[in-house]
């Protein structure tokens, strides 16, 4: 299972966040990558985290003021990048030139998405994953894989039947091993998650109750 924590705009220590997720996926053997804020990527990589962008614009080196270039989250030491996070969405066709632009760079792509049919969208466009998240449940600490297991294996199929190589992750209110076990077994080779992590008094402890039912 691939865990990727947000740290989205929380008010977190993204090192403190970083440190505890590089020893959990040391001592666990877990796949475990951080996505913090664009401007705390170098300093979160060099925790030695697999270390992920939140967004990447869809634009090329140029007159573009603000834009975070895969390019230079690359640089900054991400492995790769979410895309059209509900708290982020993007327009299609800003998805599929963001998607050429982290190819260019090399980075891993995730494309988020609400639903199963569009699930069966974002895997079109080829990305490395496709994350289905129901926007209203994230943050509420009630977990998809319980409140709403059929988005999670609709997902799964709606994204086998457009590509077979897509990957399937899930998130929203995903906390504990429990949630994980429950994912895993839904078809998800992955949760994406939050605030169970970002917003726990022990991140560390969050992330080894995480998982523990893996090892
Ligand atoms: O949006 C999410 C991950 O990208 C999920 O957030 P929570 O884990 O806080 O529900």
């Amino acid at each position: 299972m691939f865990v990727l924590v947000n740290l989205k705009a929380y008010p977190c220590d993204p090192i403190e966040v970083a440190t505890a997720a590089a020893d959990v996926a040391d001592d666990s053997g877990v796949r475990i990558a951080v996505a913090p804020q664009a401007a705390h990527l170098s300093t979160v990589a060099e925790t030695g985290v697999e270390t992920w962008a939140q967004h990447v614009s869809p634009n090329e080196h140029g007159s573009h003021t603000g834009s975070t270039l895969a390019e230079a989250v690359a640089d900054a030491g991400a492995a790769g990048t979410m895309l059209n996070h509900s708290e982020n969405r993007l327009k299609l066709a800003d998805i599929d030139a963001s998607l050429d632009a982290a190819e260019r760079a090399d980075l891993e792509t995730i494309v988020c998405a609400n639903n199963p049919d569009q699930i069966g969208a974002a895997a079109a466009l080829g990305p490395d994953a496709v994350a289905v998240e129901p926007p209203e449940l994230i943050g509420t600490g009630t977990p998809v894989s319980k409140a709403d297991p059929d988005i999670v294996t609709g997902a799964v199929d709606a994204a086998a039947r457009v590509d077979g190589d897509v990957d399937v992750l899930c998130g929203a209110g995903i906390s504990t091993g429990e949630d994980l076990v429950s994912a895993s077994d839904l078809g998800a080779s992955g949760v994406l998650l939050a605030s169970g992590v970002a917003k726990a008094d022990d991140p560390r402890a969050a992330l080894e109750d995480l998982v523990a039912p893996l090892n």
